[in-house]
């Protein structure tokens, strides 16, 4: 059974169909990428992955279980993370206390967040961010307040926030954007690292490079509609996805 299953998903804005008839599934472990021009309804889907938008019709099962109706918190606390296109960080916290908050919250539910500064002392709860911090290459930095980090070390963060809660499904919304070359290099080497410890990822991303690199499958969608699914040999040679997409403004 996949991962997550989304079958016959349509959603409408005021009439404009964003999603028509959206078929998509995404195999444990692997890395799938969801590719298409600007306005294919990309962010659309992955909003209706994590609730901030219901399907009009249609459904997506995550792990056999539905996904529609459930709140953000709620379709976080069954496994799936997200890393946003715009860094959602505390500013005005050490990146330890930023990569802290989300284990707490995942173990203990919102109250977590009252005993935050007590139980952030716990040294299981500490080692386990330390760790995390490690594996995103912000260790050295942990005393220092997220605020002031680059917008690349910010993004690490936000994945150190997303991987220390143990997500079943990780979601990622151009993890790369606005990013030089040397960082997008660093970043795919760090994806493909946290793809070891078979995390599945969903990722939406125009830089070709990082889809390349990384994905096992990809899913094409253009006017709503998935044009094409395949592995990137096949996406690369398709004639459909050629014209739709790699022929176009981010080639
Ligand atoms: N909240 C909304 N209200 C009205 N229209 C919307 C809304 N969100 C998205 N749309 C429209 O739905 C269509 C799909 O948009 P979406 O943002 O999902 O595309 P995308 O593939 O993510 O594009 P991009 O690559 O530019 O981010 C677009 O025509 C967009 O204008």
């Amino acid at each position: 059974m996949s991962l997550l299953q989304v079958q016959m998903v349509n959603k409408s804005f005021a009439g404009l169909r964003a999603l028509s008839d959206v078929n998509l599934n995404v195999e444990e472990g692997t890395v799938h990428a969801i590719i298409g021009p600007n306005g294919a309804g990309k962010s659309t889907l992955l909003n209706c992955f994590v609730g901030r938008l219901a399907p009009d019709t249609g459904s997506v099962l995550f792990d056999g279980k539905s996904l529609v109706g459930l709140a953000p918190h709620e379709i976080n606390q069954a496994g799936v993370a997200r890393v946003f296109q715009t860094p959602e960080v505390f500013s005005d916290l050490t990146l330890e206390e930023n990569v802290t908050i989300p284990t707490l919250a995942r173990r203990d539910g919102p109250f977590a967040l009252n005993a935050w500064r007590r139980l952030g002392s716990r040294r299981d709860v500490r080692e386990k961010a330390m760790h995390i911090l490690e594996d995103v290459g912000l260790a050295d930095e942990r005393g220092r307040t997220a605020g002031t980090l680059s917008r690349g070390d910010k993004r690490r963060l936000e994945l150190a926030m997303c991987l220390v809660q143990e997500p079943k499904l990780l979601l990622l919304d151009e993890p790369t954007a606005g990013m030089s070359r040397a960082d997008t290099e660093k970043t795919i080497e760090l994806l493909k690292r946290i793809g070891e410890r078979r995390i599945t990822k969903v990722i939406i991303e125009h830089d070709m490079q990082v889809v390349f690199s990384l994905a096992h499958r990809i899913s094409v969608l253009a006017q709503g509609t998935v044009i094409a699914e395949g592995d990137p040999a096949s996406i690369k040679a398709d004639a459909r996805v050629q014209e739709a997409y790699l022929g176009g403004t981010h080639a």
